[in-house]
C-alpha cells in the first residue's frame, strides 16, 4: 500500500506524474531519462506494445545511474482505431489530432514499468481507460489550442484540462493523466511480496 515511507525515483520529466505520486503520499525523487534513451512508437507496434516498451527502456536509462531504489517511469499514448496519437509536434498537428478525436471513443494506455536497484528485479505493466471526446466544435478545438494546454500530452489534450468535454466511459483517471494509480498499487504490493 501506498504509504509515507514508500520512495520512488521517478524517471520521467513529467510534472503530473509527479503530482500524481505526491498526492498519493509517495516519497518521490526525479531522476530524468535522457532524450535519447526513447524510441519512438514503431510503425508495425500495437499501442500497448509502444508504451510498455518506452516505459522499460526510460527505467532502464535511469536504473543504471541509480544505487539503490525502485525506479518507476511511465509512458501513455492515445489510441484511435488501432493507431497511435502521441504528442503533437505543433499547434496545426494538435489541432488535426482533435478534430481527428472529437466525437469519438478511443483508448488511452499508461504502461508502468519499476525497476529494483540493485537487484534488478524488474516489474512492467499497462493498463487501458476508454475515453469519450464531445463533438467538439471547430471554435471549442480553437479556443482549446490557443490555451498551449495541448503541449506534450499525448493525444493533444489532457483530460484535467477539457472538464465537461472529455469523459472516461471506462476505467482509470489517473491512467488518462499519465500515470495509473489503482495499477501502481498492485504493482508495488506484489514487488514487495517477492522479497
Ligand atoms: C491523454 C492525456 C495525456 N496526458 C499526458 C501524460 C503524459 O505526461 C503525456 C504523454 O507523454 P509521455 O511521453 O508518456 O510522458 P512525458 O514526456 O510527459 O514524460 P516522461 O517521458 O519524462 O516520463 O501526456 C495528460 O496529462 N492528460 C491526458 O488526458
Amino acid at each position: 500500500m501506498a504509504n509515507s515511507k514508500t520512495s520512488l525515483i521517478l524517471a520521467s520529466q513529467s510534472p503530473r506524474r509527479q503530482l500524481l505520486l505526491r498526492e498519493a503520499g509517495y516519497d518521490v525523487t526525479v531522476v530524468t531519462p535522457h532524450p535519447h534513451a526513447e524510441t519512438p512508437p514503431r510503425e508495425d507496434e500495437l499501442p500497448r506494445d509502444s508504451v510498455l516498451r518506452i516505459a522499460q527502456e526510460k527505467a532502464a536509462d535511469v536504473a543504471y545511474r541509480v544505487e539503490n531504489g525502485i525506479v518507476l517511469a511511465g509512458d501513455t499514448l492515445a489510441e484511435l482505431n488501432g493507431q497511435p496519437l502521441g504528442k503533437p509536434r505543433d499547434r496545426a498537428h494538435a489541432g488535426e489530432i482533435l478534430r481527428t478525436l472529437r466525437g469519438q471513443d478511443h483508448f488511452v494506455w499508461s504502461a508502468i514499468c519499476l525497476w529494483h536497484r540493485p537487484i534488478d528485479k524488474i516489474k512492467l505493466d499497462v493498463d487501458r481507460t476508454t475515453v469519450k471526446m464531445a463533438n467538439l466544435s471547430d471554435d471549442q478545438i480553437e479556443e482549446y489550442l490557443d490555451s498551449g494546454l495541448w503541449e506534450g500530452k499525448a493525444g493533444a489534450f489532457g483530460i484535467q484540462d477539457l472538464t465537461g468535454w472529455v469523459s472516461i466511459d471506462e476505467g482509470s483517471l489517473s491512467n488518462v493523466v499519465g500515470l495509473p494509480m489503482e495499477l501502481l498499487e498492485r504493482m508495488l504490493a506484489a514487488m514487495s511480496e517477492d522479497d
